[in-house]
C-alpha cells in the first residue's frame, strides 16, 4: 500500500496469515500510525490494495470493515457502562439487545472484569479500561485486530499484568492482529513477527529472535537488541523450556519470561576461573555484525544469545565464526516477569 500524508509517503507491503500477530516497530514519524489508519480505513490509500480473507477492503468504509481497533487511550464511550461499551459492537452488527449484553458479559468475564460490568469508564483503572477496550474490539469478532500502543498509557506494574493478559488473548485470537509499539519488549513478547519501518519503508521483518541476532540497521540493533526466553520460574531461577536455567534477581513462580540486553553479556575465550557456574554458558560464535562502534555476536550452544562488545574487545578475544566462547550475564542484569 502507498499512503501520502503531506510530504510523507508510506510505501509498504504487509502480509499475514490467520493467527499471526505482527508488531510494527519504528522510530517517531516512521509511519506506524499511518499504516494502522490505512488498514482501519481512517486514512485513504494513495495507491495499492488491501485484501482481507481474499476480499478487497480499500473501498469499504471504516465502519463496515471487519476490523477492531484498540487505542492507547482506550476511547471508551464515557456515558456507557463497561458492559454497554462492549455490547455496542454486537448490537451494531444486528444482535438483539439481550444477546449483545450476554455476549458482552461473557467477554468481560473472560477479561476478569465481571465485577465491573456496570462501572462507567471514569471509575475504571487504566488497566481495567484497556481490558474493556480489548473486549469491545474482540466482541465484534474482527478478522483484523489493530492495536495502537495499547500498553503505553499504563504504569509499569499494570503494564506487566495487561501485557500478560493481552498475550493470552492474542495467542487465542484466530484472525490477524497488528500491533504498533515503541517498546521492543512488548513487540517481542506479544508478536510472532516484527516489521520494522523507517522513513515509511520496511527495513526488516522476521521473528523476534532472528531480528535481535541479525539487525540490519543501527536503529534496529539498538532497539530490538534483547535476549528473550520463556520458561518456568521457581524462586530466583527460570528453567527454560529449551535449554538451561537462568538465575534472576526477581523471585517468581510459574510460567515466566527472562530478558537481558546483548550489552549485559560478557564473553571469555577460556572458562573464567573462580566464576560461579550461574549464568555461565559454553557457546559458539555463529556470526558477527558491526553496528557503529559495537559488534553484535550471534552465539549458539547451551544458550542461543546475542552479545554486544566493542570492536577492540572483539579483536582482543579473536572472535570469528566458529570460535568457542564462554558467555556470562549477571543476575542483576536480567529481568524476569510472568508470562
Ligand atoms: N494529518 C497529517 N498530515 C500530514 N502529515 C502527517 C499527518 N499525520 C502524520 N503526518 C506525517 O506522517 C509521518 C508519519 O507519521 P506517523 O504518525 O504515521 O508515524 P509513527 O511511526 O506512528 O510515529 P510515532 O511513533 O511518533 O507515533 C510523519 O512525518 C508525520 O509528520
Amino acid at each position: 500500500m502507498i499512503v501520502d500524508r503531506g510530504t510523507f509517503r508510506l510505501d509498504m507491503t504487509l502480509t499475514a496469515a490467520p493467527g499471526d500477530v505482527l508488531a510494527l516497530l519504528g522510530p517517531n514519524g516512521a509511519g506506524k500510525t499511518t499504516a494502522l489508519r490505512a488498514l482501519a480505513g481512517l486514512t485513504p490509500l494513495t495507491d495499492g490494495h488491501l485484501r482481507l480473507d481474499g476480499t478487497p477492503l480499500e473501498h469499504t468504509p471504516p465502519e463496515s470493515r471487519p476490523v477492531g481497533v484498540v487505542f492507547q487511550d482506550y476511547l471508551l464511550f464515557p456515558h456507557l457502562s463497561a458492559l454497554d461499551n462492549v455490547a455496542f459492537g454486537p448490537r451494531c452488527q444486528g444482535a438483539s439487545k439481550a444477546d449483545a449484553r450476554a455476549q458482552a458479559a461473557a467477554w468481560l468475564d473472560r477479561m476478569g472484569l465481571a465485577d465491573h460490568a456496570t462501572a462507567r469508564p471514569r471509575r475504571l483503572s487504566g488497566g481495567q479500561a484497556q481490558r474493556v477496550a480489548l473486549a469491545r474490539a474482540l466482541a465484534t469478532r474482527p478478522r483484523l485486530l489493530l492495536l495502537d500502543e495499547p500498553l503505553a498509557a499504563l504504569d509499569a506494574r499494570t503494564r506487566l499484568d495487561v501485557r500478560a493478559q493481552l498475550r493470552r488473548h492474542l495467542a487465542e485470537f484466530e484472525a490477524v492482529a497488528v500491533l504498533v509499539t515503541h517498546d521492543p519488549l512488548d513487540a517481542m513478547v506479544l508478536a510472532d513477527r516484527l516489521v520494522v519501518i523507517e522513513h515509511g519503508r520496511v527495513v526488516q521483518e522476521g521473528g523476534p529472535a532472528d531480528i535481535a541476532r541479525h539487525p540490519r540497521t543501527d536503529y534496529i540493533a539498538r532497539l530490538v537488541g534483547l535476549n528473550l526466553y520463556r520458561g518456568q520460574a521457581d524462586g530466583h531461577t527460570v528453567r527454560l523450556d529449551t535449554g538451561p536455567a537462568i538465575t534472576t534477581t526477581e523471585e517468581l513462580s510459574g510460567p515466566a519470561f527472562v530478558a537481558f540486553p546483548p550489552s549485559a553479556v560478557t564473553l571469555f575465550r577460556d572458562r573464567p576461573s573462580g566464576a560461579s557456574a550461574r549464568n555461565l554458558w559454553h557457546c559458539e560464535v555463529v556470526g558477527l555484525e558491526t553496528h557503529g562502534d559495537q559488534i553484535r555476536a550471534d552465539l549458539t550452544g547451551e544458550l542461543p544469545l546475542a552479545a554486544d562488545l566493542t570492536t577492540v574487545a572483539a579483536a582482543e578475544l579473536g572472535l570469528h565464526p566458529g570460535a568457542a566462547v564462554w558467555a556470562t550475564v549477571k543476575a542483576t542484569q536480567t529481568h524476569a516477569y510472568p508470562a
